[in-house]
């Protein structure tokens, strides 16, 4: 098998900002302005042709935020991503126009991304086949419910045929014969080599359909292996986590709260990130 994605201390930082005028002070001050927030911090992992993972953790703790980056929506502040072949991600929300039709929005996904006209009206059918929404494929979007919207979504996702998929939550709105026919599909991603990132809430799916797990905690990578070892090391954090005395869950949060804000950075973090030289590595840092 060979190497599909590479993570390598892939950090995604946003500003917290409280006022319109703190982002232009960070703008303009030369050290910035406004406290940090880190969506992510030195996530290292690679994927090999054929794995398909599942991305597990609790709310918040950046499964989005990674999907975003590998698919290619986000840049990351700091750290490299190789990515073998071409990503698609399918979330519930993602790259659908509103005001197009169903029809429409199949045409302009399959353009931007470089197929010609014959080949569109080639793979049209096959689309409309697989997203079963019957005559609301003419209707705009807007009209759609989320259930719809991820039908056509995952339908134009899976059938443009991408190296690597990236799945984010679009299952969890969806009916249990279409999220059966989506299991399927991934399936036979899988035999053919593709990498599938699947991040889900429910645990269930995940066990069904995937062999290795990341689990983030808090923007880091706290397991990363088969998902017979990482699963229930999660069910096991969540179930002490649930235990927890209210006291004990807010220390939690404010110690979480506070490494994310970078005051528990380590000098690891901080060189990875350039910042020991007391400089910031350009505009992705912002
Ligand atoms: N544009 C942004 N600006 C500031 N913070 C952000 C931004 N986008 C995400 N975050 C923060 O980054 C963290 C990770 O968010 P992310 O959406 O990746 O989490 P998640 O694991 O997908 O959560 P969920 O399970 O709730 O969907 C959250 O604390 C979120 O508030």
């Amino acid at each position: 098998m060979s190497t599909s994605v590479v993570l390598k201390n892939v950090t995604k930082r946003y500003k917290m900002y409280k006022k319109t005028t703190d982002k232009l002070l960070d703008l303009v001050l030369p050290n910035g302005y406004g406290k940090d927030f880190y969506a992510l911090q030195n996530i290292s992992f690679q994927a090999e042709h054929g794995d398909i993972i599942g991305i597990i953790g609790v709310n918040g703790a950046g499964k989005s935020t990674i999907s975003n980056i590998i698919s290619g929506i986000i840049p990351p502040s700091s750290g490299t991503i190789d990515i073998n072949g071409d990503a698609a991600l399918i979330s519930i929300g993602a790259g659908l126009n509103n005001q197009l039709s169903g029809r429409e929005n199949i045409e302009l996904k399959c353009l931007m991304l470089g197929f010609k006209k014959q080949e569109i009206q080639d793979l049209m059918p096959e689309i409309i086949e697989f997203a079963e929404i019957g005559e609301f494929i003419d209707q705009p979007v807007k009209k759609y419910s989320s259930g719809m919207k991820s039908r056509l979504g995952f339908a134009i996702s899976v059938n443009i045929n991408p190296d690597i998929l990236i799945i984010d939550e679009a299952l969890s709105v969806g009916d249990k014969i279409f999220a059966q026919k989506c299991l399927d599909k991934m399936n036979s991603f899988k035999e053919k080599g593709k990498t599938i990132f699947f991040i889900s809430h429910s645990i269930g799916q995940i066990k069904e359909f995937c062999q290795k797990a990341l689990w983030l905690e808090a923007g880091e990578v706290r397991a990363y292996g088969p998902v017979a070892e990482v699963v229930p090391q999660y069910e096991q954090f969540v179930k002490e986590f649930n235990k927890m005395s209210k006291e004990e869950k807010k220390q939690f949060n404010l110690k979480v709260m506070e490494k994310r804000s970078g005051k528990l950075r380590t000098a690891e973090t901080d060189l990875a990130e350039g910042k020991s030289k007391g400089k910031r590595l350009g505009i992705f840092n912002r």
